[in-house]
């Protein structure tokens, strides 16, 4: 089993794999069986800067090609990773221990969306020409940053990966791009991709390590930008060493994202969006909704079908396709979580449902449904990244709102309602970056993801993440002679 998942070696750059053995050992560990499967080594400084100098070298011809070029080979890269879906799925398994069920759809299988669409994008990418009084004008050229650094979290690793790649290639830059130590293997397949897709060496690359290497690269005066997707205690770390230089910066970080649910909305499908939103990838999505508010005269009723609702629940072997919750990444997310449940019940909440670990190899823990949750619960305000859905009771729009606001987070926000001027109001009042009306945790690559408040700075896919892997120059064109004072 071992060698199955061990890559080539622990980064690619330049186009091909390299190893240095003097970094430290990162395992990787399958969260269904404990057992680890591949020991990779954390970048040295020496990696840091052969990966930053490809992609510096790199980056200035790739800027030179046309926009329909790069997007051909994005596009070229969308195939390849679609046409090998299901090898990428069962390793994204291994690497998360989310189910293949999951991985089949969500991971690669939105990479691919990703590069193709910012592949077709590239080639309208343009400038404008604006006049200005007197005959004089100006145009716009809009022109690459330069190397940008990507960041990932452990949950979506090679979706995050490609989400950070794809416009940032299709713009005309070049990346580095580190994995979350907890899991480093795909991303290498999507370095492999694009090469093979004919990208040019050092145009993506990928170093392994924990956060120091991470350090490292926001802190290096050739990385003209950071994109992160993590928490937001690492968010405020990595935002202020990127100020140090004044790069650019993408922040998508922790959230804690209310769904309202109506009296008159269509409780079958608000429960299937709590469920999907609370437990899909064993609650480990940042965008989740863990703060479910519903209104007095269905709470009983909404909370009876959720509990009903989870009996069906498949938890188990992630390569099983019939599986529908796997493990928890790893032993000690899985004892955050337990951690949690406990705060729960002993500040109050009523626990419904599931609420303890599974007892075996893996890391499973069951997925919990808490009711009577009051908002001043740390179960209520606290980011818990594992599978607790909390019911709060409301009464009135007014109060819901404001209750959902009631947080430092602002990443999603959902409303359950048939009453169409409501869903609208309430939509326009969440202070939420991405906001959801009778529907939940949907990320189709054309429309913007991100967050406010301290859930972030930035948008990712859709036109919007070009703002933020491009800038716009400026070039004014005088018609006239020009006149001084003396
Ligand atoms: N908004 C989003 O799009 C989104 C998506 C997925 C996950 N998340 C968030 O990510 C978190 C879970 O992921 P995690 O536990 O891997 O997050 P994390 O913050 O612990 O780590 C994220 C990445 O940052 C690196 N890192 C850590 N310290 C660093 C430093 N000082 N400098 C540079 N890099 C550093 C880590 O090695 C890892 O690669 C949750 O809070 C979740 O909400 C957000």
């Amino acid at each position: 089993m071992t060698s199955t998942y061990q890559p080539e070696a622990s980064h690619f750059i330049n186009g091909r794999y390299v190893e240095d053995t003097r970094g430290e050992k990162i395992e990787v560990i399958y969260p269904h069986s404990g057992e680890v499967i591949a020991t990779l080594h954390a970048a040295t400084p020496e990696i840091v800067d052969a990966a930053l100098d490809a992609a510096k070298v790199a980056q200035v011809e790739w800027a030179k090609l046309s926009g329909t070029e790069r997007g051909r080979v994005l596009r070229k890269a969308a195939d390849l990773m679609r046409a090998r879906n299901r090898e990428l799925s069962d390793l994204e398994t291994h690497n998360t221990g989310k189910p293949m069920s999951e991985t089949l759809v969500a991971d690669a299988a939105s990479g691919a969306d990703a590069l193709e669409y910012f592949g077709g994008l590239a080639a309208t990418l343009t400038g404008e020409h604006i006049p200005v009084a007197g005959g004089d004008f100006a145009y716009t050229r809009r022109e690459a940053l330069g190397v940008c650094v990507g960041i990932g979290a452990w949950n979506y690793p090679i979706q995050i990966a490609s989400w950070k790649a794809a416009p940032s290639l299709a713009c005309g830059n070049a990346m580095v791009f580190k994995p979350s130590e907890m899991t480093p293997l795909t991303a290498l397949k999507l370095a492999e991709i694009l090469i093979e897709a004919g990208a040019p060496a050092g145009i993506f690359n990928v170093v392994q390590g924990y956060g120091a290497v991470g350090g490292a690269l926001v802190t290096d005066p050739r990385v003209a930008k950071v994109s992160l997707t993590g928490s937001v205690p690492t968010g405020r770390k990595v935002f202020a060493a990127a100020a140090d230089g004044i790069r650019h910066v993408t922040m998508e970080l922790g959230g804690k994202s209310p769904i309202v649910v109506f009296e008159d909305a269509d409780i079958e499908n608000a429960v299937s969006a709590a469920i999907n939103g609370n437990f899909y990838s064993t609650g480990q999505i940042c965008s989740n909704g863990t703060r479910v508010f519903v209104q007095e005269a269905i709470y009983d009723a909404f909370v009876a079908r959720v509990a009903q609702r989870m009996e069906g629940a498949k938890i188990g072997d992630p390569m099983d396709e019939a599986t529908t919750i796997g493990p928890m990444i790893s032993a000690r997310q899985r004892d955050t979580v337990a951690g949690y449940i406990e705060k729960g019940r002993a500040e109050g909440a009523r626990l419904v449902k599931g609420g303890k670990i599974i007892e075996g190899d893996g890391f499973y823990i069951e997925p919990t449904l808490f009711a009577d949750v009051e908002d001043n619960m740390t179960i209520a305000r606290e980011e818990i990244f594992g599978p607790v859905m909390s019911v709060l009771k409301f009464s009135t729009e007014d109060e819901a709102v404001a209750r959902a606001n009631a947080t430092d987070f602002g990443l999603a926000a959902g409303v359950f309602t048939r009453d169409l001027t409501r869903a609208h109001r309430v939509a326009a009042a969440f202070e939420a970056g991405t906001c959801y009306i009778n529907a939940y945790n949907l990320t189709p690559v054309e429309v913007p993801f991100g967050g406010v408040k301290m859930s972030g700075v930035g948008r990712e896919n859709s036109k919007a993440a070009i703002e933020h892997y491009s800038q716009i120059k400026t070039v004014y064109v005088g018609m006239n002679d020009t006149e001084a004072p003396f």
